[in-house]
């Protein structure tokens, strides 16, 4: 390590061209990392553990930060771990040179070197690491239009589901098909675009396979949830961070909470397929418009929504799961950064932006290299952990002019999460993603119980979606990391009757 460097802390009056209030104390840090959740805390710990005589501070608008606990490996590419919301005092006293400031930054120049947070304060830095997360891409700006990202919007839905009868649900990822699942006591309108549900994990053949558990009781939990809870009370300091900065939630957000609408019904999930929103009215709209003429038998609702086929239903509110955008907002202005199709800051091979020594991971930033031809990126809880451990990484080989790999995480995208109650683990092209018509499916399927789909591209299997507990994960992970050729194998390769861990040892 250059020891010209060494911990130091400085306190003085700078005058910064352009920030509001221009006179301001300003603080050194070598390490500057933006954000509070799992990307951030991932790069904060790993560069106060790097360098234990440097200063890092890890500045967030969210009152408690997000740390990564039990991190299992579970194969190699694939990982569990649990989440924990903390109050950043623990993670102070585990790293005494890590030092958690709880103000969103609501300037950068990137030149300078200089950060500029709500209450004030300038912060001069060595190198910068953004994770500042994104945000729900809401369909529409409407009272009666939710979005769930964090502890906040979850206690909001929360606390309206209790009431409702029936709420609409659009979008077709993860969050739909998490809602639809787990609410009850409520009458559910699922609004899809696509022909099959769960378009952004699954194809139409899963898709079948899951929709039965919609139309069953749900059964009791039978895995007792050990994974942390979302603290819903604000700590620590309750003005820290505006509502709107939360930390993304993550797997099993909901098992905290109960997602219980007014009526004593299980699942009643009706699903509109292919169509869209073409219009949210107030009920006070809704009964002055022609709509209301032909479809005055609705009853009374808060708010109605008109779909693209024709059909218009009234509810009690409506969630909008349909994706997010990244928090780019306060880096921008007056920057040079690039920024990519989805909006992400987009980041080289080594995570870092276009501006010098700015850095960004997790769900803010978007993977701007050449991906290995088995990876692509997800806006998920494994990578926003695995990229903000290689920004770390990536930020002290700069500073101690050393080499670095890409990380073997971006070798081949690996995912294990549950929906509708069933363990889901998505390796490779899971869905084919690029693949055009160079690829052939082998399915196997045994109803209740599991769904196994390879993707084959010239003999080598270069993806698969497993459903149940198949225990296949680590044996097909092997075969797409080998690329070994198993055109011979045929069929066969999914016969049930025939043991392949121990085949392919
Ligand atoms: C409901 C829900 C369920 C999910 N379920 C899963 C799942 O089962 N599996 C999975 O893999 N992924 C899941 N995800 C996705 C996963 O949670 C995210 O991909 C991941 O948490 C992103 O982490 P991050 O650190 O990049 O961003 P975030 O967790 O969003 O953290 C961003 C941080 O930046 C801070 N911040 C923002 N702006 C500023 C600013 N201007 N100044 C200072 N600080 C700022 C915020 O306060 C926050 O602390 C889910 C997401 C949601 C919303
Ligand atoms: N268990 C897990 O792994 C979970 C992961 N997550 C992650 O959290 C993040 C947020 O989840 P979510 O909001 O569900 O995002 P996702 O990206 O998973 O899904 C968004 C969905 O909304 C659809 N959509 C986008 N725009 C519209 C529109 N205007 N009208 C109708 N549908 C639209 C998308 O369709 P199209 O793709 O065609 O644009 C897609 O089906 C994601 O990164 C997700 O991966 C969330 C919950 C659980």
């Amino acid at each position: 390590m250059r020891t010209e460097y060494s911990c130091f802390i400085t306190q003085r009056r700078v005058e910064l061209s352009g920030m509001a209030g221009s006179s301001q104390v300003e603080k050194h840090f070598r390490f500057v990392v933006v954000g509070g959740g799992i990307s951030g805390v991932t790069c904060a710990e790993q560069l106060a553990f790097q360098f234990p005589g440097d200063e890092v501070a890890l500045l967030t608008a969210a009152p408690l930060v997000k740390t990564v606990t039990n991190l299992k490996q579970v194969s190699k590419t694939l990982e569990e771990f649990d989440v924990e919301e903390q109050p950043s005092s623990i993670l102070e006293e585990k790293y005494p040179n890590l030092k958690v400031i709880h103000s969103a930054v609501r300037v950068l120049r990137a030149k300078q070197h200089v950060l500029q947070t709500e209450d004030g304060h300038n912060f001069r830095y060595e190198k910068l690491c953004v994770c500042t997360g994104a945000r729900p891409k809401l369909l529409i700006e409407n009272p009666h239009v939710l979005g769930i990202r964090d502890t906040d919007s979850a206690q909001d839905f929360q606390k309206k589901l209790c009431k409702a009868k029936r709420i609409i649900v659009i979008g077709n990822g993860g969050i739909a098909l998490e809602l639809v699942y787990e609410v009850e006591g409520c009458e559910v309108i699922w609004a899809i675009k696509d022909k099959a549900i769960g378009n952004t994990f699954f194809d139409a053949g899963a898709a079948q396979f899951l929709i039965p558990s919609l139309e069953v009781e749900k059964p009791e939990k039978t895995l007792p949830c050990k994974r942390a809870r979302y603290t819903i009370e604000r700590a620590v300091n309750p003005k820290a961070g505006s509502l709107d900065h939360g930390s993304a939630l993550g797997p099993d957000w909901h098992q905290g909470i109960s997602l219980r609408g007014a009526e004593e019904v299980s699942h009643n999930v009706h699903v509109e397929y292919e169509c869209e929103i073409e219009a949210v009215l107030s009920q006070h709209d809704f009964m002055q418009s022609p709509l209301y003429t032909q479809n005055s038998d609705l009853g009374t609702w808060p708010v109605y929504a008109q779909l693209t086929n024709g059909k218009v239903y009234g509810c009690d509110f409506i969630v909008s799961a349909t994706g997010v955008v990244p928090n780019t907002e306060p880096f921008l202005q007056g920057n040079n950064f690039e920024l990519a199709e989805d909006h992400g800051l987009r980041v080289d091979e080594h995570m870092r932006t276009c501006e010098p020594d700015v850095y960004a991971a997790g769900d803010v930033c978007s993977a701007g290299w050449e991906p290995s031809p088995l990876w692509q990126q997800m806006r998920l809880w494994t990578q926003a952990r695995q990229m903000g451990f290689y920004a770390a990484r990536c930020i002290a080989a700069h500073v101690l002019e050393e080499a670095i790999e890409l990380d073997f995480c971006f070798e081949l995208f690996s995912h294990i999460t549950r929906f509708f109650n069933y363990k889901v683990v998505l390796l490779g092209k899971f869905n084919a993603q690029g693949l055009g018509l160079d690829h052939k499916l082998l399915v196997r399927c045994t109803k209740g119980l599991e769904y196994v789909k390879v993707v084959l591209s010239r003999g080598r299997m270069v993806g698969a979606v497993l459903i149940g507990d198949t225990d296949l994960e680590e044996t097909f992970e092997n075969l797409i990391l080998n690329q070994m050729d198993l055109s011979s194998y045929g069929e066969e390769l999914l016969n049930p009757d025939i043991d392949i861990e121990d085949y392919f040892d």
